[in-house]
């Protein structure tokens, strides 16, 4: 009897990059500082608002918020929602908590807008969170408005619709659109709930001025944070692989048909392009002139397998293990 398929023996014999090539690479350049305009506005508005959810992605519980929410809008109580919860792996749900408790957050909640899941604890968690709050000036209001924060992309318009679904149902009231950037003014309150009377502030993501890393930077980018040509779609679909192969999630293998895990970007892309027919000509000179040759599209193929991993058909994945590991280390 096999073991394994015989797509993944090669996988379990191969040797997987311990760590990927970050020097070289200008994580500024990434992520342009264009969205000051956007903080300033949600500091304007913060006097009328009870409370803040920060929303941010459950595959990168750890890393890449924005530290100046903290900064501008920390006044206010904050519950932080960790959504795309169906994309990540939580087997460690329990110690990303305990981190996450030593960092001060006490109040989190996971979701998964697309299923509805957990998406009934919120409103419960934040009216706690305001009753038990001085409320300022606003002590009398008995309706509670609710800023809802974030980086690009991670669902912050998801998670109000999703909200406003299960407790008015009543369909979308701001847009939602898988690439970042989607939200661009901070909005008209909209109503989510009767009793008690919530109203949610969609706002539009805000990055952090300056990435703590480029691996920050990296898992940002195949989070879908920030446009993929930015970054380069080939770079960031080498940093997946890196980190598929080094989780021996090798869910892709089995997707794409390839017939054998491998570490070599160039070569995987390769033989994805050839089985969606993600080819293009390119003129060649030869010495007879230029001739027209069929090339491998890398870029397109990039892409397809960035969307594969954002749609969760190469599996859930936890891009903060590492930290994990490191944070555990320290606290024992
Ligand atoms: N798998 C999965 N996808 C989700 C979830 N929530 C949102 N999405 C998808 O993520 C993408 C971004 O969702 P939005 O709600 O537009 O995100 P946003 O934070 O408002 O985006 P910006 O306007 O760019 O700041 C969309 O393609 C959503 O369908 C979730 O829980 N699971």
């Amino acid at each position: 009897m096999r073991l394994f398929p015989r797509a993944l023996c090669s996988a379990v014999r191969a040797a997987w990059r311990e760590s990927f090539p970050l020097g070289g690479r200008d994580v500024a350049r990434w992520f342009p500082g264009h969205m000051a305009k956007g903080l300033k506005k949600m500091q304007s508005c913060l006097k009328m608002v009870d409370c803040i959810i920060e929303v941010h992605d459950a595959r990168i519980p750890l890393s890449g918020r924005n530290p100046v929410f903290k900064e501008a809008l920390g006044l206010r109580p904050h519950l932080l929602v960790l959504n795309k919860m169906d994309l990540a792996d939580l087997r460690e749900q329990q110690k990303i908590l305990q981190h996450l408790e030593g960092a001060g957050w006490r109040n989190v909640i996971f979701t998964n807008c697309v299923k509805d899941e957990n998406i009934g604890q919120v409103i419960p968690a934040v009216t706690e969170l305001i009753r038990s709050s001085c409320r300022y000036h606003r002590g009398e209001n008995l309706e509670y408005c609710v800023m809802v924060i974030g980086v690009p992309n991670v669902g912050k318009s998801s998670l109000i619709n999703a909200i406003r679904r299960l407790h008015l149902r009543k369909g979308k009231a701001t847009r939602v659109g898988s690439m970042p950037g989607v939200t661009r003014a901070v909005m008209s309150r909209i109503q989510v709930c009767e009793r008690p009377l919530v109203f949610l502030l969609d706002t539009p993501g805000v990055l952090a001025p300056r990435i703590e890393s480029v691996e920050t930077g990296l898992k940002l980018a195949l989070c879908g944070t920030v446009l993929d040509h930015l970054v380069g779609e080939e770079t960031i679909a080498d940093y997946l692989l890196y980190v598929l192969n080094r989780q021996r999630l090798f869910q892709y293998v089995q997707h794409y048909g390839l017939g054998g895990a491998c570490d070599d970007i160039e070569s995987v892309l390769k033989r994805v392009a050839l089985k969606l027919g993600k080819t293009q000509k390119v003129k060649v000179l030869s010495g007879t002139g230029n001739v027209n040759v069929v090339q491998p599209n890398y870029t397109a193929a990039a892409g397809d397998f960035l969307q594969a991993f954002r749609r969760g058909q190469l599996g859930p994945v936890m891009l903060d293990g590492d930290t994990l590991v490191t944070c555990t280390e320290t606290h024992s």
